[in-house]
């Protein structure tokens, strides 16, 4: 999917939701262990119950790795399913990858070529050499790690790096590597008061922001200094909206809390 194509769904839409599918089978409702792929039937009802409020879907990958073939299997059968009954959907592999860029082309190949994934997350630690492998893929992005959302952010992320903090260095230098409009970035909505100072540097990439919801962060404040023209934004909840509730109810119950989210988005773009 292009980038316009996106902003054309979030206009569409009015929201710029993301929904996370961190499906971990000691939360989801125990009527669905029974079935032979509880991971898929779990993505399957939460997608049809809430995909008119939501432009973008995230899987992260370490949720289906943990089951091994299986949850390969369940990560195949959710991506396909998004893609052939959902298409104007925007989906990323949360697989926050990054290696030497002979290893980079094929992590590239596997996310967007076999699984069809419309972005992959990658840490930008390893460089420019292991990076551009995967902005080589046209209308696919790549999202790089800039200032995460978790207390280790402040490890290394904000440390001065020549006097400058690092997440400023990876948000310059990676707008200068080839096709760097193929980039965005991720920063985490419980660092509302860094995103004026990034949109100093990134004015125009999507920002993928998770961090609203189980992790405390705050829709207004991130809209107020992150958002522009094309809006800019996509707002991941996981755990605030799929685990709503582990009855019979589930879907409707994350559905619910879809709307208010969404609901919320509508509002901050009338105005
Ligand atoms: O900085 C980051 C980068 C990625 N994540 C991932 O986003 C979701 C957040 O889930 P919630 O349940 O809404 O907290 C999850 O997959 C993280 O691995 C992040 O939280 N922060």
């Amino acid at each position: 999917m292009t980038t316009q194509q996106l902003v054309e769904q979030i206009r569409k839409k009015q929201s710029f939701l993301c929904i996370g599918l961190d499906v971990d089978l000691e939360k989801i409702p125990s009527f669905l262990l029974e079935t032979e792929d509880p991971i898929f039937e779990f993505n399957k009802a939460i997608i049809d119950a809430t995909h008119d409020l939501a432009v973008s879907y995230k899987p992260n990958i370490a949720f289906y790795e943990a089951h091994g073939v299986k949850g390969w299997v369940s990560l195949q059968k959710t991506i396909a399913y998004l893609n052939e009954n959902y298409p104007e959907i925007y989906t990323i592999a949360d697989a926050k990858r990054g290696d030497i860029g002979n290893t980079a082309t094929m992590y590239a190949k596997a996310f967007f070529e076999d699984l069809q994934f419309d972005s992959v997350t990658v840490a930008p630690y390893m460089g420019k050499d292991s990076v551009e492998p995967f902005l080589e893929f046209k209308n696919k992005h790549t999202i790089l790690l800039a200032l995460t959302s978790n207390e280790g952010a402040f490890d290394f992320q904000t440390q001065s790096v020549d006097g400058k903090e690092l997440y400023k260095v990876v948000l310059e230098k990676s707008q200068q590597w080839r096709n760097s409009e193929n980039l965005m970035y991720v920063v985490g909505a419980t660092k509302a008061e860094y995103f004026a100072e990034i949109r100093k540097i990134v004015p125009n990439s999507f920002l993928l922001v998770p961090g609203v919801g189980a992790q405390g962060g705050d829709l207004r404040a991130v809209c107020e200094y992150g958002m522009n023209e094309s809006v800019g934004l996509l707002i991941n909840s996981s755990r605030g909206i799929i685990y709503a509730s582990n009855g019979i109810d589930f879907a409707d119950k994350a559905r619910f809390k879809a709307k208010e989210l969404q609901n919320e988005m509508a509002a901050i773009l009338k105005k």
